[in-house]
């Protein structure tokens, strides 16, 4: 395996198996008008409690849409590095092109295309507390393939609709008016990836990305028909592969909708496999609230019976923590929501405290 980078290899208990575990099922859910609203929503609900993922069809998003979107990504992608370098991401524009980002400090066997939905989108500039500067973040679109630029704009258009449903859709799920979360969103900090995970030579040892749970609120993933996605199976913790679904979208809950729904729901961890003959695409949309968000449990879902599980975090800290781990290999832990668990002692304290104390 000389020519596999050390960088890329995990650590033997999280490299992938050798058996593929075919999902007997995520649930798939049919978004067509004609079905029941009140059917719906017993659906999401109980996809998303116990499995925290699952796929739509009929979904209203035109696959002309779509279509136009991998294309334009494949084209992308197969030029030069050094041209795909002109639109590179850096720590100043977190936005472009990047092909070494981490995931819990091993490298992923992917490259990636990143551009924000809101223009520009306001984030905080640093994860230290103190510092309150915030941050424009523009997109970065290359002059190659020129129809990219339009092909994503145009196709976030849709998806945004699509994402507005759901979150009306899961706010009634748990017992709340369907609007009750679109106030999050109004400053969104949603982002989009065009995923590209070419053939690897040693597709045992890598990842295209590394076990992790998304750490925004809700995704809405696009895969192509090759696959790879595995998902963790809340039942026994068992690797499930998602066998694609033409023109479905995979969609989970993310961390905050897990945080906002006080554990009801929760954010379920997953990876994506490689294999050495086909590359694949995938294009999530990260759905973000405003970075001025504190996310704690919504307090209509606490009582006293049933407390509050976190401590409010200010997402945009949580958000410029994580950019930074992803960005360069760190020799500390990622920070993860169970930092803000009121019951847990596992703390990054330097981090979490200050992050804690933001006050907006
Ligand atoms: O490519 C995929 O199927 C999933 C990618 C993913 O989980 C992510 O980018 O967060
Ligand atoms: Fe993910």
């Amino acid at each position: 395996m000389g020519q596999v980078d050390p960088t890329f290899i995990q650590e033997l208990e999280h490299r992938p198996k050798p058996v593929v575990i075919e999902a007997q099922g995520i649930p798939q859910i049919d978004l067509s008008p004609s079905v029941p609203i009140q059917e719906l929503v017993d659906q999401i609900h109980d996809a998303c409690k116990n499995w925290g993922f699952f796929q739509v069809i009929n979904h209203g998003v035109p696959i002309e849409s779509r279509e136009k979107v991998q294309k334009a990504a494949k084209r992308f992608f197969d030029q030069t590095t050094e041209e795909k370098r002109k639109v590179k991401r850096d720590e100043a524009n977190p936005l472009g092109y990047y092909d070494t980002e981490h995931t819990k400090n091993v490298r992923d066997w992917k490259e990636v295309f990143d551009f924000v939905v809101e223009v520009p989108t306001l984030m905080s500039a640093s994860y230290e507390a103190d510092d309150d500067e915030i941050t424009e973040y523009r997109n970065q679109w290359p002059h190659h393939p020129s129809e990219l630029r339009e092909a994503c704009e145009e196709y976030v258009k849709d998806v945004q609709k699509l994402s507005n449903k759901l979150l009306e859709l899961i706010s009634l799920s748990l017992n709340l008016p369907a609007k009750r979360l679109e106030p999050f969103f109004k400053d969104q900090t949603t982002f989009v990836r065009l995923n590209h995970y070419p053939p690897c030579l040693a597709p045992d040892l890598a990842l295209g990305v590394g076990r992790h749970k998304d750490a925004g609120a809700l995704t809405i993933l696009a895969q192509d028909d090759v696959g790879g996605l595995e998902v963790k199976r809340k039942t026994d913790g068992e690797w499930i592969f998602v066998k694609p679904t033409p023109n479905a979208f995979i969609i989970n809950v993310g961390d905050i909708i897990q945080v906002w729904s006080n554990d009801t729901y929760e954010s379920v961890e997953h990876r994506v496999r490689v294999n050495s003959t086909r590359e694949r695409f995938s294009i999530p949309f990260f759905a973000n609230p405003a970075h001025y968000t504190m996310v704690e449990p919504l307090p209509e879902l606490t009582n006293a019976q049933n407390p509050p599980k976190y401590k409010a975090y200010n997402w945009g800290k949580f958000f410029a923590t994580r950019k930074r781990s992803n960005f360069k290999k760190l020799d500390v832990e990622n920070i993860q929501i169970y930092h803000f668990k009121k019951s847990d002692e596992r703390k990054i304290d330097d981090v979490v405290s200050r992050i804690e104390n933001v006050v907006i």
